[in-house]
């Protein structure tokens, strides 16, 4: 039953000791997608993201990956559409990455492993008036995931890592302005998977509408490599540790269906 936690089976999270028991636990995050065994959803609307760049604010190091964070007191950068029922305010994006190009994102396409993967997480503006609450909801949240892959040299994303040596330790924090995150996104927004899944951090919380971008966006080796020159360590702390390999191992399926927004 629902409430019977189970056991999540999991390799040790070279971040942090993954908990043995989630409640619940039936849906959790990352996962791989395999493609023949997604459903093609007609009914799947166009996804509406339309995000304005004053909302931007900071960019932090966090111990775990690095946020830019937005004013999400006012419904200026929203989701709509897609398998979504409400509206979504974007809150955050942040990413997840390897320390070598061969692995690093957190969702897999067939076993496919990417060098790197942007989360743009939003919470149900419509249902709830704050993050921290929609966070623990189902369906409070709704995370856009896209694959980075290394190849050609990414305008958009060079102001982003100009301002990554700033953070380089935990817990610092700088202005971070007028971005427009709609240059992360790829050209095609419209062919996408959608899944019922979770936070893939602590509180790991079943709260989140994935829905998983097929066109991948390209960083040069050069860019990422400033990912990774990160620390997961504070200023104060003696042994620097680089930020690298912050993603989570995947978890079962447990009987869930992928949908496909295409055929
Ligand atoms: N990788 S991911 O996209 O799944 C993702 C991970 C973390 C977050 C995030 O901003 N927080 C998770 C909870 N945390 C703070 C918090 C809030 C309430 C209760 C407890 C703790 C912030 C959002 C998306
Ligand atoms: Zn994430």
């Amino acid at each position: 039953t629902a409430s019977s936690s189970r056991f999540v089976l999991s390799r040790v999270h070279p971040m942090w000791q993954e908990p043995l028991a989630i409640p619940g636990g039936d849906r959790q995050s990352p996962i791989n997608i395999t493609m023949r065994k997604s459903i093609y959803d007609p009914h799947l609307q166009p996804l509406s993201i339309r995000y304005d760049p004053r909302t931007c604010q900071q960019i932090w190091n966090n111990g775990y990956s690095f946020l830019v964070e937005f004013d999400d007191t006012t419904d200026k950068s929203t989701l709509r559409g897609g398998p979504l029922e409400d509206q979504y305010r974007l809150c955050q994006f942040h990413f997840h990455w390897g320390e070598s190009n061969a692995w690093g994102s957190e969702h897999t396409v067939d076993r496919c492993l990417y060098p790197a993967e942007l989360h743009l997480v939003h919470w149900n503006s419509e249902k709830y008036s704050l993050f921290e609450e929609a966070v623990m909801e189902e369906n409070g949240l709704a995370v856009i995931g896209i694959f980075l892959k290394v190849g050609k040299r990414h305008d958009g994303l060079q102001k982003l890592v100009d301002a990554l040596p700033a953070i380089r330790h935990k817990d610092s924090v700088v202005e971070f302005t007028r971005f427009d995150p709609g240059c992360l996104l790829p050209s095609n927004t419209d062919n996408y998977w959608t899944y019922a899944g979770s936070l893939t951090t602590p509180p790991l919380t079943e709260a989140v509408t994935w829905i998983i971008m097929k066109q991948h966006i390209e960083v040069s080796h050069d860019q990422l490599a400033v990912f990774r020159s990160l620390l997961f360590t504070s200023a104060e702390e003696e042994a620097q540790k680089s930020m690298v390999n912050n993603f989570r191992c995947q978890q079962p399926l447990r009987g869930r269906t992928v949908r496909s927004s295409f055929s």
